[in-house]
């Protein structure tokens, strides 16, 4: 389990002080996928490099399974960071040396010698779909493929957590497809915890169980992938939801709008997805249901969505009829001005 505790990073230029990181605490579980969004300048990457202390943090605690790393003594800090992995957005592979040669280079670091290092590399490039490669050089590979590099580089001491800085941002949306599958096989193959930052919406979404939302230095929302995106908070959180799930209602939609006209944003979650419940008040209050705009979509393996419907009926049944729906769901009126 990692536990930051309220970790600052303070940077001093000339008489400037810069907050990078302000109070920031999160726990991640053993085994999850957890990722940090926020948009450029939030703090994320110094965050995460606060957590193997490659930036020391100005305060706060860094525990991985109970031990506090920032207390710890330089020589046994080189062994506990040894537990943790990192890849990064640009891959950070050495030019001069062999796929094979990246790979191994962290063991030939320990001292590690022979048949132990051959096993362990061929292991991992065999896992990330690279055996093949493994005579070539960094510059013969494509982006993806540099990255798979980075992956087994990051595996090979056997770590028990992975850091991912902007891992998939250099990347097209295929191959990012592709490194966030490997990334969920490393953690039900090798059961190894993955901390994520980006900027992309749509990699939390993919491959996250928790998510925490970084303004300025602080975590300004935090919550299960499907909580967040279903029920947003913050305003920066609600803007990086809607940049995926698409709901914002077409312009068209809005402007035919009038007063005679009865449109609601009805929001599903989890089971009421699958029951007709639009169906069922529509036929016990004799009033029409018109689907004017909307999707239900996948959540972590759950339904969920929002429908912009048009009630079509008398006014006391339409009531009745919006009544009986909001017993099981979020009804909320639609107007021309406030989608
Ligand atoms: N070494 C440094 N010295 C001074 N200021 C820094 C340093 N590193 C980061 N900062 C500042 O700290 C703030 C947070 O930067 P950080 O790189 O952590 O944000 P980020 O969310 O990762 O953004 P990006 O995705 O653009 O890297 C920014 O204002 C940045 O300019």
């Amino acid at each position: 389990m990692i536990e930051l505790h309220n970790i600052e990073k303070v940077y001093k230029k000339n008489d400037q002080t810069i907050r990078a990181v302000d109070g920031v605490n999160v726990s991640i579980d053993k085994g999850a996928i957890y990722g940090v969004i926020g948009f450029s300048g939030a703090g994320k990457s110094t965050l995460l490099r606060c957590v193997n202390l490659i930036e020391r943090p100005t305060s706060g605690e860094v525990k991985l399974d109970g031990e506090d790393l920032t207390q710890l003594p330089k020589s046994k800090l080189r062994k506990e960071r040894r537990r943790i992995g990192m890849i990064f957005q640009h891959f950070n592979l050495l030019e001069s040396k062999t796929v094979y040669q990246n790979v191994a280079f962290p063991l030939l670091l320990d001292g590690k010698k022979g048949k132990q290092v051959e096993g362990k590399v061929k292991e991992l490039l065999e896992f990330v779909g690279l055996a093949d490669q493994a005579e070539k050089y960094p510059e013969e590979l494509s982006g993806g493929q540099k990255q798979r590099v980075g992956i087994a580089r990051a595996l090979v001491r056997s770590p028990e957590v992975l850091l991912c800085d902007e891992a998939t941002s250099a990347l097209d949306p295929q191959t990012t497809d592709s490194i966030l599958d490997l990334l969920r096989q490393i953690r039900e193959e090798y059961h190894i915890t993955i901390l994520m930052i980006t900027h992309e919406m749509q990699v939390i979404r993919e491959i996250c169980d928790r998510v925490a939302v970084m303004e300025d230095g602080k975590v300004i929302e935090e919550g299960t992938v499907f909580d967040i995106f279903s029920s947003p908070t913050h305003q920066t959180t609600k803007n990086f939801v809607s940049s995926v799930m698409n709901d914002k209602i077409p312009e068209s939609i809005l402007q035919a709008l009038d007063s005679t006209r009865h449109v609601y944003r009805v929001t599903f979650l989890r089971e009421q997805a699958s029951e007709p419940i639009l169906y069922r008040a529509a036929t016990q209050h004799h009033v029409e249901v018109n689907v004017l705009y909307g999707q239900i979509t996948q959540l972590q393996g759950e339904p969920f969505g929002s429908l912009i419907v048009e009630f079509i009926g008398g006014e006391k049944e339409i009531f009745k009829a919006l009544h009986s729906i909001q017993q099981s769901v979020t009804v909320k009126e639609v107007t021309r001005d406030a989608s």
